[in-house]
């Protein structure tokens, strides 16, 4: 690895987004909303009404002029005359004037004059057409106003959100039953080297169960990619480069990324073209990393240890591609240190933490151990970016952590 083509962790994102603008990756699809579930959303969700469009009963009870409840107790009810029942999902016909109620059910539309409802529980029925209510109810008491909900105009949801159930719910009550996304790019994951296993496989000596594909193939799932196939390579120079020419958006390679003798990933990607675009992040862990173009195609060369695979997808490829697509990046909160961490490296200290609550404020424990212990993963819940200039941290700083899960 040529040390001046190191990149920094920025440099490294920044690359990544100029060729995803360059290629464009970006293509915009409608969509029926309810199979939305997972993709980019493309376009801002407005809303085109005001939500409720009127006013609506949020009880079974009755629809009156709050002033007519003032006073009334279980020993000096109010009476008041019904005047009509107001049926589901039409309008009412009669108005409210002073001393009078509708039935009312939740969901209702209140009529003109009224401004509550008077839930049924606080009422009696006196005869046929009067009723005795025994409690005072306040101006627009169980009542949601026209426009409550959301009013004409407002921005319900920004684009670039991966779309979840609540936005789902969301566009159906605006009335999108069709939205705008982004058609998922697709993907082909590669797990190189012959110490690697099928994950149904018993243990050999020598050998390591694939985690990388299984790890990779449900992170980028959850990003909104297709993931069309897995495949695991023998380290086979010939067999690797014919992979690396599949023309597909993006391809992630793990392993064959650093100094071994076959550790081939950046040099066949120097002879495609584009080609290499680069081989080294200066980050710890995650430095052989490399990106490269194939024509259209991406390819994002990880390092075969699984936490180190896992550190810089988080911090630089789904960092790029969120800035790319304008996903929100995750929350980063503050919390304080309860270790000092050591950061002697010329190079940004990934720092992976575990997050507590301890009495009234979020503690950071931060997991050391060997990149290659998956067991790192148990507790993960957020990281910290330490930058190269740092000697580290000290126990009791406040720090922040971007929130992982
Ligand atoms: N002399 C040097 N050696 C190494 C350096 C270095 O700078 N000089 N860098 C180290 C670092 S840091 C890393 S990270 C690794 C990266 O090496 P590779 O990307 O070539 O990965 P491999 O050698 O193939 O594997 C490393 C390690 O990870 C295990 N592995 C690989 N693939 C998987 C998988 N799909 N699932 C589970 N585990 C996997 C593999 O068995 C090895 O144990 O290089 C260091 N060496
Ligand atoms: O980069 Mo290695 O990825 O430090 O473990």
């Amino acid at each position: 690895m040529d040390l001046l083509d190191v990149k920094t962790i920025n440099e490294a994102v920044n690359l990544q987004v100029k060729v995803m603008e360059e290629i464009p990756l970006k293509k915009k699809i409608l969509l029926e909303t309810k199979n939305s579930l997972g993709y980019i959303l493309a376009s801002d969700l407005v809303s085109r009404d005001d939500l409720p469009s009127f006013r609506k009963s949020t009880m079974d009870g009755y629809a009156i002029k709050y002033k007519d409840s003032q006073g009334a107790s279980d020993t000096i009810p109010t009476i008041l005359r019904i005047v009509e029942e107001i049926e589901m999902g039409f309008e009412p016909k009669c108005r409210i004037e002073n001393g009078e109620a509708s039935k009312i059910y939740t969901g209702g539309m209140l009529p003109e004059g009224a401004d509550s409802v008077i839930p049924i529980e606080f009422t009696e029925k006196f005869s046929n057409d009067l009723i005795s209510i025994n409690k005072p109810i306040v101006f627009m008491d169980n009542v949601i106003d026209i426009g409550e909900d959301s009013s004409k105009g407002d921005l319900y949801q920004r684009s670039g959100k991966i779309i979840d159930p609540e936005t789902i719910a969301m566009a159906a009550s605006l009335g999108y039953d069709k939205i705008e996304v982004y058609d998922k790019i697709n993907c082909k994951i590669i797990s190189t080297g012959d110490e690697i296993l099928p994950v149904s496989s018993e243990l050999y000596p020598a050998k390591t169960r694939d985690i990388n594909s299984y790890m990779l193939y449900s992170l980028l799932n959850s990003m909104g990619i297709n993931v069309v196939s897995m495949k695991h390579l023998k380290d086979d120079k010939e067999i690797i480069r014919k992979e690396l020419l599949e023309d597909i958006d993006l391809i992630i390679v793990s392993g064959s990324s650093s100094k071994g003798k076959k550790d081939f990933i950046p040099f066949i990607a120097k002879d495609l073209e584009p080609g290499l675009i680069y081989h080294g992040v200066s980050i710890k862990p995650g430095k052989p990393t490399s990106l490269s173009l194939n024509n259209k195609t991406i390819i994002l060369g990880l390092p075969g240890n699984p936490i180190s695979a896992y550190t810089v997808f988080k911090c630089v490829f789904q960092k790029a591609y969120n800035r790319y697509y304008n996903i929100e990046d995750s929350l980063k909160i503050k919390c304080r240190l309860v270790r000092n961490i050591h950061a002697k490296s010329a190079k940004t200290l990934i720092q992976l933490v575990d997050i507590e609550r301890r009495e009234d404020e979020l503690i950071a424990i931060p997991i050391f151990g060997f990149s290659n212990n998956i067991s790192l993963l148990k507790k993960v819940r957020g990281y910290i970016l330490i930058d190269e200039y740092s000697e580290g941290l000290r126990e009791n700083e406040y720090v922040w952590v971007s929130l992982i899960k």
